[in-house]
């Protein structure tokens, strides 16, 4: 299976993850609400991006099929997922009209272009390569979590978090994503898996330094005179 192939390759990477402050803060509570809401908006407007891969994914798809399970995905992001954002922003005092217009800051802004560029360019298969990482880890990431002692406790304000990226139905979703890469990977050309593994490897990165940005609530930080 080629995301047999993929996940030896990107392992270490998101194994990465899990020893970033970002990410262990969710894991134990400590994060701190400034760096959360930070992530929050930049996370709306990057989902806002990322749902509308699934959308160039059903205009590539090959079939009815193909095309309803990119529409399942996309439903997914914007009312499953995007429902975890508008309940934390309540809580944390951010209205939706605020989050919708959040800017997004130069690492986002550098990572769902990747995405929509390569998704414009290829076929529904590279879409699908483009949307795996991001599907993929954030589910290894709260499964990692999910396991650690006191994560799910009343007390961590980021429980919601684990538990849905964790969940049955991020899980599904996932799973779909997977099943959906290997279907459309089956008899590509060397050449073509190269390119995919390319793109799922980059993203990968570009995870990573989505967390970092959030860390450090990295902007648009040139100091111009
Ligand atoms: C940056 C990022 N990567 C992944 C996910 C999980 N869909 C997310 N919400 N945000």
């Amino acid at each position: 299976m080629f995301t047999e192939r993929i996940l030896k390759r990107v392992e270490p990477i998101w194994a990465s993850y899990l020893e970033h402050p970002f990410v262990k803060g969710l894991g134990d509570g400590s994060l701190e609400k400034e760096k959360f809401q930070f992530w929050l908006k930049q996370d709306y407007v990057y989902l806002i991006d990322y749902a509308k891969l699934m959308a160039i994914g059903s205009a590539k798809a090959p079939d009815l099929r193909v095309m309803g399970i990119f529409s399942k995905l996309l439903h997914g992001t914007l009312f499953m997922e995007m429902d975890l954002h508008r309940s934390y922003a309540k809580q944390f005092g951010i209205s939706e009209s605020e989050s919708e217009a959040t800017e997004a800051a130069s690492v986002n802004t550098a990572y769902t272009s990747y995405m929509l560029n390569h998704a414009q360019r290829g076929g529904a298969e590279h879409v699908t390569a483009c949307l795996l990482a991001c599907a993929w880890s954030y589910n290894y990431i709260g499964n990692h979590l999910a396991e650690q002692d006191g994560a799910l406790d009343d007390n961590n304000p980021y429980r919601d978090w684990i538990e849905t990226y964790s969940g049955e139905a991020f899980t599904e979703l996932m799973n779909d994503a997977i099943a959906l890469m290997d279907e459309l990977a089956e008899g590509m050309p060397e050449r073509v898996l190269a390119d995919l593994e390319e793109i799922i490897v980059k993203t990968s990165y570009y995870e990573y330094m989505f967390w970092e940005m959030c860390e450090f609530k990295a902007h648009w930080d040139i100091p111009v005179k």
